[in-house]
């Protein structure tokens, strides 16, 4: 499989996603701020308007993989069931030795298809019985959860990026998402599906660094979002690999400061690109940004800082002039704070010109078709209880 990202506009030709599954029917409310949630998602709701998701990008030619089938092949293919068990537990916050034993057991008796459904989805206390029982274990069976679940994985934007030819293993930022990572590891680095796909950073890096902060506006420049979620110790060494360790066209990273808040996320929350030339942006994006100008030099990486209007700077680094900023919401103020919050700024380009939205987002949708840009609608009930658009739902392997 061809892994080739130099653009977040050019005709979509392969995405990896992953479609919701038992991990959604183990979100509790108690667990929902550990889980990233804003509320309990119906999952056959969820499954449904995936689907739809799904259809919409094969519609529009978009070679559909998902993750779960490319981990299971792999697992499969190369008799790593075992080696990836141990891997993923060691990822887990199960520290105590009988629980992990009898977790380990218990994982290893399923197919491994149903093995990695089970490990995304979670184990409950209720599933087996520990055969050895001490004060600690005791004690953890006061909880509901031998294995909590992983209910971000539908966002597959965030644990691995492809940039350019490679790929991004990153360090998720929080512990509820921080095994995500694991399953494209393995992917990439044993399945014959990908051969030598050179890697830009690895999980196991102390630096985190998500996906949703990475936009590949061209050829020559990447945006990262210091945000939440990434670090500039991981911008940094993201920089060094790119410039000095591959011969990737990119050489210049402009990592934009934002507001260290739930409400700004990821970059992609209040920033994605919908054409050659016209960006969708948080109503509030206008405002000057700090920008550090990473720049690729012949020994090492020159630093300069600018307070530019966002239009300022993609007009200087991107080299044209034509650069548009269309507002989510408009200039309607509880439109753009409503849309804003059902990630009416995260859509996802299939060509230039062309992105599936949220239908939620109406006000934002009907803005984009004004200016000449097609919406393909896509519902979200359910899907936007987890705080991610369609940007966020969908990992791009090959454009053109
Ligand atoms: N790129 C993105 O904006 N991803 C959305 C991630 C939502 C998820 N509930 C999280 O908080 O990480």
């Amino acid at each position: 499989m061809k892994v080739n990202v130099y653009s977040e506009v050019k005709k979509l030709k392969i995405v990896l996603l992953h479609r919701p599954g038992l991990e959604l029917e183990n979100i509790e409310p108690d667990l929902l701020e550990e889980l990233l949630f804003e509320d309990i998602p119906y999952l056959k709701k969820a499954q449904q308007e995936h689907d739809y998701f799904a259809k919409a990008l094969k519609d529009n030619g978009v070679e559909v993989k998902y993750v779960t089938d490319l981990l299971t092949n792999t697992l499969e293919k190369k008799g790593l069931k075992e080696q990836f068990v141990d891997e993923y537990l060691n990822l887990s916050e199960v520290k105590n030795e009988y629980i992990l034993e009898a977790l380990k057991e218990y994982l290893l008796a399923f197919e491994t298809k149903e093995m990695v459904r089970k490990i995304i989805g979670g184990v409950r206390i209720d599933e087996f019985k520990l055969t050895k029982n001490s004060f600690s274990t005791v004690v953890h069976l006061n909880k509901q959860f031998y294995l909590l679940p992983l209910p971000n994985l539908y966002f597959q934007r965030d644990p691995v990026a492809f940039v350019g030819r490679g790929a991004l293993i990153n360090r998720m930022k929080t512990k509820a998402r921080r095994r995500e990572s694991l399953f494209m590891k393995y992917v990439l680095k044993y399945s014959d599906e990908f051969s030598n796909i050179p890697i830009y950073y690895d999980m196991n890096e102390p630096f985190s660094i998500e996906g949703g902060d990475v936009l590949v506006l061209s050829d020559k420049v990447l945006a990262i979002g210091i945000s939440q979620r990434t670090d500039p110790e991981a911008i940094e060494r993201v920089a060094n690999k790119i410039f000095y360790e591959s011969d990737e066209s990119f050489d210049t990273i402009l990592a934009i400061n934002m507001p260290k808040k739930r409400a700004y996320m990821h970059l992609d929350t209040i920033f994605t690109m919908v054409s050659e030339n016209k960006f969708l942006v948080h109503s509030k994006l206008e405002t000057s940004l700090h920008v550090y100008v990473l720049k690729k030099n012949k020994d090492e990486i020159e630093v300069t800082e600018e307070d530019l209007q966002l239009e300022d700077v993609l007009k200087k680094y991107l080299e044209r002039n034509d650069i548009e900023l269309i507002k989510c919401g408009g200039d309607d103020e509880i439109a753009a704070k409503r849309e804003q919050w059902n990630d009416g700024s995260n859509v996802l380009a299939i060509s230039p010109g062309t992105v599936i939205a949220y239908e939620r987002n109406y006000v934002t949708n009907q803005l984009l078709r004004e200016k000449g840009i097609n919406v393909i609608e896509i519902p979200s009930s359910e899907l936007s209880r987890g705080r991610g658009g369609p940007r966020c739902m969908s990992m791009p392997i090959c454009r053109e």
